[in-house]
């Protein structure tokens, strides 16, 4: 007599027909891959905002798995909807990111190749084996939003630098965009903007005049393979990790974006300082300084709670 194998787990496609290196024929052939291992329904996305009502609506309807196909906009959209409601880990439907943007962060921090192909099959293989890990994410409430993060969050500096990238629109050569909203930023209004104070869980408290950037997991990003770590210790295992930089000036700039690129362990000496493993941070400002989570520039915001979420999220890798 045959052993009566499991049924199929019941999977949900979240595709943004938008993402920079998505395609139809890429997704005809992630659909096909995926369709061998779990019985697949497809939804593309129509605006931003709809990835997260496609996955908030796919929990509802009990999908077993639920798989982004985009960027890491994509991945924090529907990171948000499946957890949206419901009470744990446990009860929401587990999720695998598929790469199809330019720097797919969220991806990699979790030990997917840098290769999409690979990446695509590395996930395939999980669900197939019905592997799953459980991550930490972070939290952010303001003024404006009470969300979920995967990767990192950002006040001052960075985000500013994410609003011009994304005003020149990304579909080529991010790094040449990068290098090019750098030097405009510097050139527009320095390194130095509105100060930043900052009040971190273990009762320690600090001031920024440059950037705040908050980590759920490492790196903070990537320059094409090579990772860029300011808070290199993040982990999905640990609570969030910040890199404070207090006072910049160009010649400390120009050392830190040295030892960013150059040395694996990140920035530390007087100007920059970083924290890790913490439960919450809480920053304030006195004047609107732009923000960004998930590597995209949401506006501006003058106060902001982070807090770590542990074992927030299954995902199958
Ligand atoms: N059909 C759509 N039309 C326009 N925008 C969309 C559509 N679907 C999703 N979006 C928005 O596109 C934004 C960018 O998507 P995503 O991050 O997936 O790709 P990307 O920008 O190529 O990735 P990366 O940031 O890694 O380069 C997301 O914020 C998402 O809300």
């Amino acid at each position: 007599m045959r052993a009566l194998q499991p049924a199929p787990q019941r999977g949900l496609l979240i595709v943004n027909p938008k993402a920079s290196t998505g395609s139809r024929r890429r997704t005809k052939w992630v659909v096909r891959q995926l369709g061998e291992v779990i019985d697949l329904t497809v939804r593309k996305t129509e605006r931003r905002g709809h990835a997260e009502e496609l996955a908030r609506q796919g929990a509802e309807e009990g999908f077993d798995v639920i798989l982004s196909l985009g960027g890491d906009g994509t991945v924090n959209e529907v990171v948000n909807g499946l957890l949206a409601d419901v009470p744990d880990a446990e009860s929401a439907p587990i999720f695998a990111p598929i790469p199809a943007g330019s720097t797919n962060v969220f991806a990699r921090a979790l030990g997917l190749p840098w290769d999409r192909r690979r990446a695509s099959m590395a996930i395939v293989d999980a669900l197939r084996e019905r592997r799953t890990r459980t991550v930490s994410l972070g939290r952010v409430v303001s003024e404006k939003e009470d969300r979920l993060f995967t990767f990192c969050a950002g006040l001052g500096w960075d985000a500013s630098v994410i609003k011009r990238v994304e005003s020149y629109r990304k579909r080529r050569n991010i790094g040449a965009h990068y290098a090019r909203a750098v030097m405009a930023e510097l050139n527009e209004h320095g390194v130095e903007g509105d100060s930043i104070d900052v009040e971190l869980s273990t009762g320690e408290s600090d001031q920024s005049t440059g950037m705040v950037v908050v980590q759920n997991c490492a790196p903070w990003t990537y320059l094409g393979t090579l990772p860029v770590n300011l808070n290199a210790r993040a982990s999905f295992n640990a609570g969030l990790d910040v890199l404070i930089l207090r006072k910049l000036d160009l010649p400390a700039t120009t050392r830190t974006a040295a030892s960013l690129l150059v040395g694996r362990e990140g920035p530390d000496g007087e100007h920059a300082v970083t924290h890790h493993d913490l439960d919450g941070i809480r920053l304030r400002t006195s004047l609107p300084q732009a923000f960004q989570l998930d590597g995209d520039y949401l506006g501006e915001r003058t106060e902001l709670e982070l807090s770590s979420v542990p074992g927030a999220l299954r995902v199958a890798c």
